[in-house]
């Protein structure tokens, strides 16, 4: 099959010669194949140059003596497969006795200089099982997606990460997330992907957009509610809250007649009830969240109260019936008051853009990946849309999602308008579409006499 697909890459190349104007592929096809042919001839040398090779066993220097044979040199890695991609190459590997992960995982950047490439990670696929990714060039530097990608339901391909596989947003199995990130620094980008991304699917879309709406509110087709102003925010979140509850009773009263039935799945959440009763998943997009907890006199302190004990009880309780939180902000500690660490402890997947100083990285993963926090401080200005994404697991990656401006994701919202869902709890606030009066007019009007 590896060779297949060398194959391939090399009659691509070839026929690519006979074109006068080469396509990019044609370059990505050249380049893969002069990347994979250096890797195969150069492997043992340099895996022995790197310290991934062990001594022979001793029955094959037995072997070799009685034979009056050689003796055989040290052996690396076992390559299980080899597969040329888009960026690069992929190397399973079996590790011989004696060599865990962690040798090839601190030895990756040994590799990409010693095979001449542009970035080698490696992550351990099972027990004795490592997965070395390498890329020839920088794919984060002009990101395009693959053309295939595992599109599921609440799945979401939002990014491209730099050993060139794809970064999904998976609201099943993290359903609430952090975008962090300085001003200018992509955040808005991030979250137009992910409206673009779900524009698709069965899902309704809730956006609070505390700037004026200017972000949120030229994709209005596609939202069930949108809020523009903490006042609305306010009475959205509590609406979604009452949805929620009334959620769990729908689950409660599905449980209720299959408890006693031995065989029979009980439901735990929205995904375990029948398609004809389950409610349509909801997604709630915060863009600049601290617009929601900041306040100057003593009747907005105590609408920020409602709208963070809203949030948080949204995050603790919303994953089972199916509302999910996405959540952005420029920073978000303690320094925007009760109850904002309580609900950053809930919001799992963490992505955090170009940030001005540690603090506000450690805010996205000083509590669950340390060494992401650096890697975060040292994303260059110039970059934009580059960011750290993590989870709870400690894992992270570097990541870049796609350029999408606003004209781009309306379109894709407007093509998908009539899918957006009806949930009755939230009517009063879905957003009128209508015709705005342009700007120009509204602020060259004379004001009104008055008396
Ligand atoms: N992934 C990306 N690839 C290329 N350019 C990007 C990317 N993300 C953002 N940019 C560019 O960076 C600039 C700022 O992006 P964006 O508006 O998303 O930042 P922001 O963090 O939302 O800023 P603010 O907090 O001020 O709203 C835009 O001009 C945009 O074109």
């Amino acid at each position: 099959m590896t060779w297949f697909m060398v194959a391939v890459v090399v009659v691509a190349a070839a026929a690519g010669l006979l074109r006068w104007r080469r396509p990019a592929w044609y370059w990505l096809s050249i380049g893969v194949t002069f990347a994979t042919v250096r890797v195969m001839v150069r492997y043992a040398s340099v895996m022995d140059a790197c310290g991934l090779t062990v001594p022979p066993a001793r029955w094959r220097l037995t072997l070799a003596r009685m034979a009056g044979r050689e003796v055989p040199g040290p052996r690396p890695p076992r390559i299980l497969r080899l597969s040329p991609t888009r960026t690069g190459l992929v190397l399973r590997l079996k590790l011989r006795p004696g060599q865990d992960a962690f040798d090839v995982a601190a030895t990756t950047d040994r590799l990409r200089h010693s095979f001449g490439l542009y970035g080698v990670t490696s992550r351990e696929i099972r027990s004795g099982v490592v997965e070395v990714r390498m890329t020839g060039y920088d794919v984060l530097k002009r990101v395009q997606m693959p053309a295939r990608l595992d599109t599921r339901p609440m799945r979401i391909p939002v990014a491209l990460r730099e050993d060139g596989s794809v970064h999904y947003r998976d609201y099943r199995a993290v359903p609430h997330g952090l975008t962090l990130g300085a001003t200018e620094s992509g955040k808005s980008v991030y979250q137009r992907n992910l409206v673009a991304g779900l524009a698709p699917h069965h899902v309704a879309l809730v956006g609070i957009d505390c700037k004026q709406g200017v972000e949120l509110f030229p994709l209005a087709r596609r939202f069930s509610a949108l809020a523009d102003n903490p006042d609305i925010a306010l009475e959205l979140l509590e609406a979604l809250v009452t949805h929620m509850e009334e959620v769990y009773q729908l689950i409660r009263a599905e449980q209720r007649i299959s408890v006693a039935v031995p065989d029979a799945k009980i439901a735990a959440d929205v995904w375990d009830l029948p398609e004809d009763i389950r409610p349509v998943p909801v997604v709630v997009l915060v863009d600049e969240v601290a617009e929601l907890a900041l306040y100057a006199t003593k009747d907005e302190e105590k609408r920020r109260d409602r709208i963070i004990t809203a949030l948080v009880r949204l995050a603790q309780l919303g994953r089972a019936a199916g509302i999910y939180l996405e959540i952005c902000g420029q920073r978000f500690g303690s320094e925007l008051g009760k109850g904002i660490t309580m609900l950053r402890a809930q919001l799992t997947g963490r992505t955090a853009h170009r940030v001005n100083d540690e603090t506000s990285a450690n805010m996205a993963f000083g509590d669950i990946a340390p060494d992401a926090v650096l890697a975060a401080v040292q994303i260059p200005a110039e970059t934009r849309g580059l960011a750290i994404a993590g989870d709870s697991t400690g894992g992270w990656h570097r990541i870049r999602a796609p350029h999408i401006s606003l004209r781009e994701a309306v379109n894709i919202c407007n093509k998908h308008a009539h899918r957006t869902p009806d949930v009755p709890a939230l009517a009063a606030f879905r957003p009128a579409i209508e015709a705005v009066p342009s700007a120009r007019d509204r602020l060259s009007k004379t004001a009104p006499a008055t008396a």
